[in-house]
């Protein structure tokens, strides 16, 4: 909701109104995020399901400082903080990499246990 915790008093109904408007805003934009992240983490799934499969580690430090940079750059020129993107990125990615690591411990375990 939009418009349900605004602190004590009474409030102005047109700062009301601009207060909703970009709540609105922010609503739309966290939907977003989620959806992104949610296409993002489909693709790094099949990264993990291909590392599994050929055996690669589940992390690959020299790809994440690649990205980092490239990140922090896009920040700066964003003029968002760059070393809150970085601390954004790496949430995201040890998420991934524990992904991968399940992944690499199912796959195994599949490969050792008898055929049924
Ligand atoms: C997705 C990958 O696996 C890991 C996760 C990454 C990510 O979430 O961007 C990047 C590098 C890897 O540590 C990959 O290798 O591309």
């Amino acid at each position: 909701m939009s418009t349900s915790s605004t602190g004590g008093g009474a409030i102005d109904p047109a700062v009301l109104k601009e207060l909703t408007r970009l709540r609105d805003s922010i609503d739309n934009i966290d939907a977003a995020i989620v959806h992104m992240l949610a296409e993002r983490f489909k693709a790094t799934q099949q990264v993990g399901h291909l590392k599994a499969e050929h055996r690669l580690p589940p992390a690959d430090p020299a790809r994440e400082a690649r990205q980092i940079a490239r990140l922090r750059a896009l920040a700066e020129d964003a003029r968002l903080d760059p070393a809150f993107a970085e601390k954004f990125l790496n949430f995201i990615i040890a998420e991934v990499i524990r992904h991968h690591e399940r992944i690499a411990e199912d796959s195994a375990a599949a490969k050792t246990a008898p055929a049924s």
